[in-house]
């Protein structure tokens, strides 16, 4: 009786919501002013309302509440109290083969067109390997900070949860793994996202290539709280490191991080690079983590998939083109540039490369989607450019 009505509730919450802000905070708002949900109650009704969201732009026409169940459905992975109270019978199935759960659904798997505008997507994801990935919320990833593997890998054996190694310093954790209750955050372990993680494959790969001195200058101009600039420091020990951000208050964070993560010589400074460029001596790696639609990240915060709007992938390419067009004035001739997004669609990657490469003085070493939709991890891409 109770799942009936946390259904409607889910009705009621998706219907309204229009993508104003991240859902989470949305719902939070909602349940404040209606005290009356325990918390097992708003876990419920948040369940049914990702497994709307997951469905993403797939069978619009089909009602709200068929599309709730359907995907409840086509997301558990094994029987539930949920599914078991609202469709009992799709409960027993819930093991099954996605292909069948369709069947079962009144659907076929290629309805799945979970994806919002996949005509603007870059050409490698397997499309509808790609949508039907959003079903499936993706893993938890840290990376081991240098000098802590042996210990980390010890301590996880002796909790004896269930973790896996896909690349060596990367683990994969059981999602809910409470992280900061058994490993000092930042100083051992970053929880850092394995595409994210990969990024710094690249760019330790473009330095060795170059034979890049180990002392040298780079310039993190989106750092956010510093998940790049960590790996960085981990990889350069003696690189001379700038961070900057438009925002001052996720640099404050940044600086608590650092101290955590015992980084303690960098110059940090607020700076808009829309608009501005600072006054700061040429770099030799510029990495450049744009602010982009996040769309290959859309597992993890799944509104947008019903939300995105299609408009906001031009104002982000148009705002990636100004922010580089201005990081670029501090590039050393000689010097790289490390250009990332966490985005799937093209005029944000390989078109907004192809227009770096046409209006400065800049050569392509490589660039690459990095999939992570196979392996329950992010989606990025990233382009290596050298000033030449
Ligand atoms: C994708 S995040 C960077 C993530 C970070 N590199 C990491 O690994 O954790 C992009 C950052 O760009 C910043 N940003 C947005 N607009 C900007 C601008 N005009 N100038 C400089 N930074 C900007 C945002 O505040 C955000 O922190």
């Amino acid at each position: 009786m109770f799942a009936k009505a946390h259904l409607q509730t889910a009705l009621l919450l998706v219907q309204a919501y229009k993508g104003e802000m991240p859902f989470v905070h949305y719902a939070k708002q909602y349940f404040s002013s209606h005290k009356k949900h325990g918390s097992r109650d708003r876990r419920q009704i948040l369940q049914l309302c990702y497994a709307y969201f997951r469905m993403g732009q797939a069978l619009p026409e089909w009602p709200a509440e068929k599309r709730i169940l359907t995907g409840l459905f086509f997301c558990s992975t094994e029987p539930n109290a949920l599914l078991q109270a609202l469709e009992p019978v799709w409960n027993e199935q819930a093991s099954m083969p996605l292909e069948m759960k369709c069947e079962l659904a009144g659907c076929k798997i290629t309805d799945l067109t979970i994806f919002p505008f996949p005509g603007q997507m870059s050409d490698e994801p397997d499309q509808l390997a790609f949508a039907v990935s959003h079903l499936v919320q993706p893993d938890l990833f840290i990376r081991i900070r240098p000098g802590f593997e042996e210990y980390v890998i010890k301590k996880l054996d002796k909790l004896g949860i269930s973790y896996s190694i896909p690349e060596p310093g990367s683990v994969r954790l059981p999602n809910g793994f409470s992280v900061e209750e058994h490993f000092t955050l930042n100083q051992q372990v970053v929880i850092q996202d394995l595409s994210s993680q990969r990024v710094g494959r690249i760019m330790r790969a473009a330095h060795d290539y170059y034979q890049m001195a180990e002392e040298f200058r780079i310039w993190d101009c989106c750092a956010a709280s510093g998940g790049k600039a960590i790996m960085a420091k981990d990889m350069f020990p003696s690189a001379l490191l700038t961070v900057s951000d438009i925002r001052s208050s996720i640099l404050e964070n940044l600086r608590r991080r650092f101290k955590e993560a015992r980084i303690f010589e960098f110059e940090s400074l607020v700076v808009d690079l829309s608009v501005a460029t600072p006054l700061i001596p040429r770099q030799d790696l510029i990495i450049a983590d744009v602010p982009c639609s996040g769309s290959g990240t859309w597992s993890r915060n799944p509104e947008n998939l019903a939300t995105f709007d299609k408009a906001e992938i031009t104002r982000y390419a148009e705002l990636q083109r100004k922010i580089i067009g201005n990081a670029m004035r501090k590039l050393q001739p000689g010097g790289l540039l490390l250009y990332i997004t966490c985005s799937v669609y093209r005029d944000e990657n390989e078109e907004n490369v192809n227009h770096f490469l046409s209006n400065y003085p800049l050569e392509l070493v490589s660039q690459q989607f990095i999939s992570g939709y196979s392996e329950k991890a992010d989606n990025m891409f990233a382009a290596i450019m050298k000033h030449i």
